[in-house]
């Protein structure tokens, strides 16, 4: 059953799957009490708008009485009432900011501890349908998650409570209309204005959904050609120096024109249709003001109802169609609230998928084995194809093995598959018990911070001090960027590959680790400074053993072994 702008039970259920967990966190108590009082002040809320609404009765009847006394206790009263109303906003609104960065918190730590547990975020890629930016997800759905469905539920209780209360208010001053029918007979309709309430503000609020519908689509559209004309800068930013040799300016020019086209296209569209939307509200609100005067005026001339009742009548007549405007209004952000939980409600889905997928890669045991033990180990591609079969291999401290073969015969995978991260594999991994490994790739990850963080990503074993790391830097010639160690910089686009490749190799001297895992680590450097690297890899960490993976033929003299992958199954295993 679809209710509005497809919402339907299934989502409300999806809905209802995301949003449960924080009332039933170890922080349940402090969020259902702080729901309850925004509850509270909501309801309040409406209540001091009825308050007001006979407040305005009694001030016009002082005013038509010429009564000065009734006028100045008014006035007082007036005053209580605005204090009241004053406080009631300001924490309301608070409080409901304060709930929802509450939960977003919340939120957010769950979600980045799924992401990040048992290397989901690696593993999301793998899988079919995977999830198209996840850190969107986390950072910008969960805050309009949040934010829409606070602001929605609280919205609808408001405009129910307050549709309610003024419907009854409404039925109270309308007293009875009695229409001749002919022949003699006459209908009498009791609370007639409610009725005429009720269907202005349902053929308005229809009227202004059918001019208003196209908008959604419009202004959907105009975020993602905001974003596509953004991304085309950013890719601009980020490829600068291949742009500049390649002279592509004029082509990317010409792109960008192209994609901000798009961008004045929609807005020209969104423009005339809110045009046409605001001829339509605003002529329906000058026209709501005079509605209810008109419909009101014959009790008021008749003297039934004072000018009190008249201006009570005209207001109350508004705030029933205000409440019932309400849905429609929120008919954008319900699309939006929509988009944002199927794309969470499919971040979950994924997440949930990869944890329970039985593609789990070859068992990894920890031993008190002094050797690294591969049995019978079969990789394979996602689609099943084999890449790799029945390995065994057996690697000791200080051993140095060297993986070889064509590209795309599945060095890099079996490196993979060693690290515990690649999930089409099976076999038996035994790793000697609590030691250490490192992974140098052919572009070693650079985080944000500055060069000490860097070069001591991610985290040593060991406290290290400056000399250290002066000395591993001079050993790796860097001596050159000692200077640096507190800079912040985008260091992946301040230093050479062959600099970020030497940084690796920093890393390793630090971190002295057991095992070092090294795939192309030396691609970008020539060949005596690589001879340097393997030699203080030898001198400096004698008890590492590593695996390399890399097409050059000087690596030979680095290794005692070489395995030859074909890339169909077949290996071979040499001694050197
Ligand atoms: N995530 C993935 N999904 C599907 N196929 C993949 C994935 N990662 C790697 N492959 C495929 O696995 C095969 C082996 O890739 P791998 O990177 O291990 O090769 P390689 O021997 O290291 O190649 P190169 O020498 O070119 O670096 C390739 O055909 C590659 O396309």
């Amino acid at each position: 059953m679809v209710l509005l702008a497809g919402i339907n039970l299934d989502f409300l259920k999806d809905c209802w799957q995301l949003a449960r967990g924080y009332w039933f966190s170890e922080e349940k108590w402090r969020a259902r009490g702080l729901t309850a009082v925004i509850v509270t002040l909501n309801l309040a809320y409406v209540y001091i708008s009825v308050l007001f609404n006979n407040w305005y009765n009694r001030f016009y009847n002082a005013l038509q009485n010429f009564d000065s006394e009734e006028f100045f206790s008014a006035q007082l009263e007036f005053s209580v009432l605005a204090g009241i109303y004053i406080i009631v906003a300001v924490y309301q609104l608070y409080l409901q900011q304060m709930l929802e960065i509450n939960w977003r918190r919340w939120m957010t730590q769950q979600y980045l501890d799924s992401w990040l547990a048992k290397r989901t975020y690696y593993r999301l890629q793998l899988i079919e349908n995977n999830t198209d930016n996840p850190d969107q997800r986390i950072s910008e759905d969960l805050r309009l998650f949040t934010n829409y469905t606070l602001r929605l539920s609280l919205g609808l209780l408001r405009a129910m409570v307050t549709l309610v209360c003024f419907i009854a208010i409404l039925w109270q001053l309308s007293g009875t209309l009695t229409v001749p029918i002919g022949g003699g007979t006459e209908v009498t309709i009791f609370g007639y204005m409610v009725w005429v309430a009720l269907l202005y503000a349902i053929i308005g609020t229809w009227l202004t959904h059918k001019i208003g519908k196209p908008l959604t689509k419009l202004n959907f559209d105009q975020q993602r050609y905001e974003a596509d004309f953004r991304f085309s800068l950013v890719r601009l930013r980020e490829n600068s120096e291949s742009i500049a040799f390649y002279g592509g300016e004029a082509r990317e020019g010409q792109s960008f024109m192209d994609r901000f086209g798009s961008v004045l296209d929609n807005f020209w569209q969104i423009m005339k249709r809110q045009k046409q939307l605001t001829w339509f509200t605003s002529g329906y609100a000058q026209i709501a003001v005079i509605v209810p005067l008109l419909l009101a005026a014959p009790r008021y001339f008749a003297k039934e109802i004072q000018l009190g009742g008249l201006v009570q009548t005209s207001l109350a007549f508004g705030k029933v169609q205000d409440s019932l405007s309400f849905f429609v209004e929120s008919y954008p952000l319900l699309a939006e609230w929509k988009a944002v939980v199927d794309r969470l409600t499919g971040f979950v889905g994924n997440m949930e998928k990869v944890n329970a997928s039985t593609d789990t890669g070859a068992t990894i045991h920890q031993a008190a084995a002094p050797a690294l033990m591969v049995s019978d180990l079969n990789v394979d591609l996602p689609d099943g194809r084999r890449l790799l079969s029945e390995l065994n291999l057996s690697l000791t401290a200080g051993d140095s093995l060297l993986v070889a073969g064509p590209s795309g015969s599945g060095k890099s995978t079996l490196l993979r598959t060693l690290a515990g991260l690649w999930p089409y594999a099976q076999g038996d991994i035994t790793v000697p018990e609590g030691q250490s490994s490192l992974f140098l790739p052919q572009k070693a990850y650079l985080p944000l911070g500055t060069l000490r963080e860097v070069l001591l990503y991610p985290g040593p074993r060991q406290p290290v001090n400056d000399e250290d790391i002066y000395m591993a830097m001079s050993l790796c010639k860097l001596e050159g960027l000692k200077e640096q160690l507190d800079r912040v910089e985008e260091w992946s686009h301040v230093l050479s590959l062959g600099e970020q490749q030497r940084i690796a190799f920093v890393r390793a001297l630090i971190h002295k680790p057991d095992w070092l895992f090294m795939d192309e680590a030396t691609s970008a450097l020539d060949e005596p400074t690589e001879r340097v690297l393997y030699k203080l890899l030898c001198e400096h960490l004698p008890n590492t053993a590593m695996i390399s993976v890399g097409h050059r033929g000087t690596l030979n003299s680095y290794h005692k072994k070489k395995l030859t992958l074909d890339g169909v199954g077949r290996w071979s295993l040499l001694t050197l």
